[in-house]
């Protein structure tokens, strides 16, 4: 425990393989499977103290759950489906903007009387007088399932839990509707299946994710801080440009305030002669580009980084606050 690694969980399998491995080949991480592509186990090439875990999505919030692990990439629905206390025992870092998938609730178009959860109740009603039983939801997020259907006030219904192909449920009659994770709608509407109008239950995506329970010693906490430096420095580049130009020394007071008014910093100062170099958010660009222009400088030039390493940033700080 008190010079335990750090274990880190990245997706093996599935929607969240290739983009989890190009997430973190953009941060300059790079993993080295040492006994060929079958090997379960990695290590970090350039970064000491690590341990990479391959698993599917779902045994990531499992080990991070419990602390076997001490950061992972996963889905938000599996983490609110696997773990009762989730906030408890996880800190979300950062969303990462792909795996993205709603959870809803999705019933047979043919039902076209029924187009919210209000309307369920009455199904339920239905189902109960004319054939004497519960009406029947497919899924495999069950805990989801309960507490969205309490909050709608929907009770009088009966969980089959799915493995897989749930989207075939209500055709195949093993159930009267379905609660699954949807992107494009392709396997709904092959299945005549629609979402009803206040049916999303989740918006989800990949997030990085860090276990509140895993065993944070001195070795953990420096490689996640190597790691979350390099993963915050890359978001930071990614969201920043420089600029530079050339600007007459007597405009430095124009040149200040063009810099605050923008939310742009001097990272030298202004004390470069007739070069300015500003960073500044890659939304504000054009702006800064026109009130430079604005103000005499001549000669703007706009680059992109591969990383921007500041003293500290978020990731890093949001981990160590948590983590004590
Ligand atoms: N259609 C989808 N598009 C984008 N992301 C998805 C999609 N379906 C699932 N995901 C995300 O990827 C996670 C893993 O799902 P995926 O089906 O890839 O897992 P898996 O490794 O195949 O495991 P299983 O065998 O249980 O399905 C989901 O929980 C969700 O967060
Ligand atoms: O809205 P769509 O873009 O059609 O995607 C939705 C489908 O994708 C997922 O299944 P997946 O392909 O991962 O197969 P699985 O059920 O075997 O996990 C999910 O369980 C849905 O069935
Ligand atoms: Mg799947």
């Amino acid at each position: 425990m008190t010079d335990s690694p750090l274990i880190l969980a990245v997706p093996s399998k599935g929607r969240l393989q290739e983009n989890a491995a190009a997430f973190f080949a953009r941060a300059g991480l790079v993993f080295s499977q040492s006994r060929g592509a079958r090997d379960y186990r990695g290590t970090l090439k350039g970064v000491p103290d690590v341990e990479v875990a391959f698993l599917s999505a779902s045994e990531i919030v499992n080990q991070l759950a419990t602390g076997a692990a001490h950061l992972g990439i996963t889905g938000e629905d599996l983490i609110r489906e696997q773990i009762a206390d989730a906030d408890q025992a996880v800190e979300i870092l950062t969303p990462l903007g792909f795996g993205n998938a709603n959870v809803v609730v999705a019933v047979p178009q043919a039902w076209i009387d029924v187009r919210n959860m209000a309307d369920l109740d009455e199904v339920a009603a239905d189902l109960r007088a004319r054939h004497g039983r519960k009406m029947r939801v497919a899924t495999k997020y069950v805990n989801l399932t309960r507490r969205f259907f309490a909050e709608k006030g929907i009770a009088d219904y009966r969980i089959v839990e799915s493995l897989g192909a749930t989207e075939g449920a209500p055709g195949a009659g093993s159930a009267e509707l379905i609660v699954d994770i949807t992107t494009t709608g392709a396997t709904l509407a092959a299945n005549a299946l629609k979402i009803l109008d206040d049916g999303v239950m989740l918006r989800s995506e990949a997030n990085l994710v860090a276990s509140a329970r895993a065993p944070w010693s001195e070795r953990a906490r420096a490689a996640a801080t190597a790691v979350l430096t390099r993963i915050a420095a890359e978001e930071e580049a990614r969201e920043s440009r420089e600029i530079r130009a050339s600007l007459d020394p007597a405009k430095g007071q124009a040149l200040t305030a063009l810099a605050r008014d923008f939310g742009a910093v001097q990272p030298f100062g202004n004390a470069l002669g007739r070069e300015v170099v500003l960073h500044c958010p890659a939304s504000a660009m054009f702006d800064i580009v026109a009130a430079l222009q604005g103000i005499g400088a001549q000669d703007i030039t706009v680059r992109t980084f591969d990383y921007l390493f500041r003293p500290t940033n978020a990731l890093t700080e949001r981990l160590l606050k948590r983590i004590g």
